[in-house]
């Protein structure tokens, strides 16, 4: 499994931040999405499961090895390196549609634990930058790994799939 050292972080077409994930098969998902499409994915801890852990494993097949992870100690030491531009932050609660942002190369897409979502005090740093998926009023939230989904391919899109066949 490839994890690198923050400072070794190369640039990506577009960049997954899962902050503090709680479900082991989602982050194997997402691993995955990650492998398919050549994002990088960052990671934020506290995360609820180890990254060696096998139903983690499982989720991200043998796809672990094509994926381009981060690993981070905790939201702000992610910041502090990434700045506050370029981030588009995935929440139900946001007016904005994610389908009328712009996504340059290079942008973070960021996402929030599966129990809480991302705290309302790193939304209200950012206001301009949440945007949220259209779903049905009465209905909670999609999924964290379809959510990410989405989101990267919404993305890809806009910059005319590169690299992709
Ligand atoms: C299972 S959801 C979290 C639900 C949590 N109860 C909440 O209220 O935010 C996990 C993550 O998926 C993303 N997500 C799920 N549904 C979304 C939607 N409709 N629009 C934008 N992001 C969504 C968000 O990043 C969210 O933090």
């Amino acid at each position: 499994m490839g994890v690198a050292d923050p400072a070794a972080v190369r640039p990506a077409r577009v960049n997954v931040v899962l902050v503090e994930p709680e479900i082991p098969q989602n982050a194997g998902n997402v691993v995955r999405t990650c492998a398919c499409t050549g994002a990088q994915l960052h990671l934020i801890e506290p995360m609820g499961f180890n990254l060696s852990q096998r139903n983690l494993q499982r989720a991200g097949c043998d796809y672990w090895d094509d994926a381009d992870i981060v690993k981070w100690p905790c939201v702000e030491a992610f910041l502090e390196a990434h700045g506050a531009d370029r981030l588009h932050l995935f929440t139900g609660k946001a007016a904005r549609s994610y389908a009328d942002a712009c996504y340059g190369a290079g942008d973070f897409l960021l996402f929030g634990r599966e129990s809480r979502g991302l705290d309302a005090a790193l939304l209200a740093r950012f206001p301009d930058g949440c945007v949220r998926i259209p779903m049905r009023a009465e209905q909670r939230s999609l999924n964290l790994s379809n959510a990410v989904a989405i989101a990267v391919y919404r993305a890809l899109s806009q910059q005319g799939f590169p690299d992709l066949v």
